[in-house]
C-alpha cells in the first residue's frame, strides 16, 4: 500500500494536502484540470518536493526520509529525459547500472525489456532517430528495468495521438501485469485509462477531490465540471 496523509506542500501562490491510499499492484490513473496538482503529488511521491507536514509511505515504511534515488520510485517524465548522445540500450541500462559499466547478464536484461516494450532490434538507436511513441517506450523500459515497485508516470503520453496514446496505455497496463508492479500516471485524456485502470483519482486545487473506479469517478455529475476542465491535449 502507498499511503498519503495529509501531506501539504505551501509555495506563494499555491497550497496542496494531499490524502490518497493505493493499492499495491493497482492501476492508478490521476486526472484533474491543469494546474490542479497532479505533478506536484507525482514528484512528492518520487522526493522532488518534500511536504511541510504529513506522512506519505510504502510498504508500512515512510518514505520522506528517503531521496529521490533511495526510494522504490521510477519515474518517467512526460518528455522522456532520455540522454540524446545515448543509444536505446544505453538509456535502458542507466535504469540498473547508472556507470554504464554492463556485465553480460546487464546486456541480456536490457534487450528482453526492449524487447517487451515492443523495441527489439532498436538497441542501438538515439533517441533523435526514433519516434515520439518509441523514446517513451526507452523510458518506460528504463523506469521497469530499475526493479522498483512503484512506477509513476507523469503525462507519458500527452504528446502522441489518440490511438497511439491507447495502444502506449494498454502496454503500461500489460507490463504492470507481468511485472507485477503498482502504476501511478497522470493523464489528461480520462477516457484512454477507462477500461483500463482500477482507481481513478481527481486532484483539483491541490487535493484529491473523488478517487474510486473509472466509471464510478467518469460518471459522477457533481465531478464533471472539474473532468471537463481537461484540455483534450
Ligand atoms: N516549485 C514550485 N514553486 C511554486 N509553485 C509551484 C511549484 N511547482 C508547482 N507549482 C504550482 O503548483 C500548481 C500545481 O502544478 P502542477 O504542475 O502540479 O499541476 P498539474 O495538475 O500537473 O498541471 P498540468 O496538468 O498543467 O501539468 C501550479 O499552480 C504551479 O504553478
Amino acid at each position: 500500500m502507498l499511503a498519503i496523509e495529509n501531506c501539504r506542500l505551501t509555495w506563494p501562490d499555491f497550497t496542496a494536502d494531499y490524502t490518497l491510499q493505493v493499492k499495491e499492484g493497482t492501476f492508478c490513473a490521476v486526472v484533474g484540470p491543469s494546474g490542479g496538482g497532479k505533478t506536484t503529488l507525482l514528484h512528492m511521491i518520487a522526493g522532488f518536493e518534500t511536504p511541510e507536514s504529513g506522512t506519505l509511505a510504502f510498504r508500512g515504511r515512510s518514505l520522506l526520509p528517503l531521496s529521490p534515488a533511495e526510494r522504490p520510485v521510477a519515474i518517467v517524465f512526460q518528455d522522456h529525459n532520455l540522454f540524446p548522445h545515448l543509444a536505446a540500450a544505453e538509456n535502458v541500462a542507466l535504469g540498473i547500472r547508472p556507470s554504464l559499466r554492463l556485465s553480460s547478464g546487464d546486456r541480456a536484461r536490457v534487450t528482453d525489456m526492449l524487447e517487451a516494450v515492443g523495441l527489439k532490434g532498436f538497441e542501438n538507436r538515439r533517441p533523435g532517430e526514433m519516434s515520439g511513441g518509441q523514446r517513451q517506450r526507452v523510458a518506460l523500459a528504463r523506469a521497469l528495468i530499475s526493479g522498483r515497485p512503484l512506477i509513476l508516470l507523469d503525462e507519458p503520453f500527452s504528446s502522441l495521438d489518440p490511438h497511439l496514446r491507447r495502444s502506449m496505455v494498454a502496454l503500461v497496463d500489460k507490463l504492470r501485469r507481468e511485472k507485477r508492479v503498482t502504476v501511478i500516471m497522470s493523464i489528461h485524456t480520462p477516457e484512454d485509462v477507462r477500461d483500463l485502470a482500477e482507481q481513478m483519482v481527481l486532484v483539483a486545487g491541490g487535493g484529491v477531490v473523488a478517487t474510486g473506479s473509472p466509471s464510478a469517478i467518469l460518471h459522477d455529475p457533481s465531478l464533471a465540471a472539474a473532468i471537463a476542465a481537461e484540455p483534450e491535449s
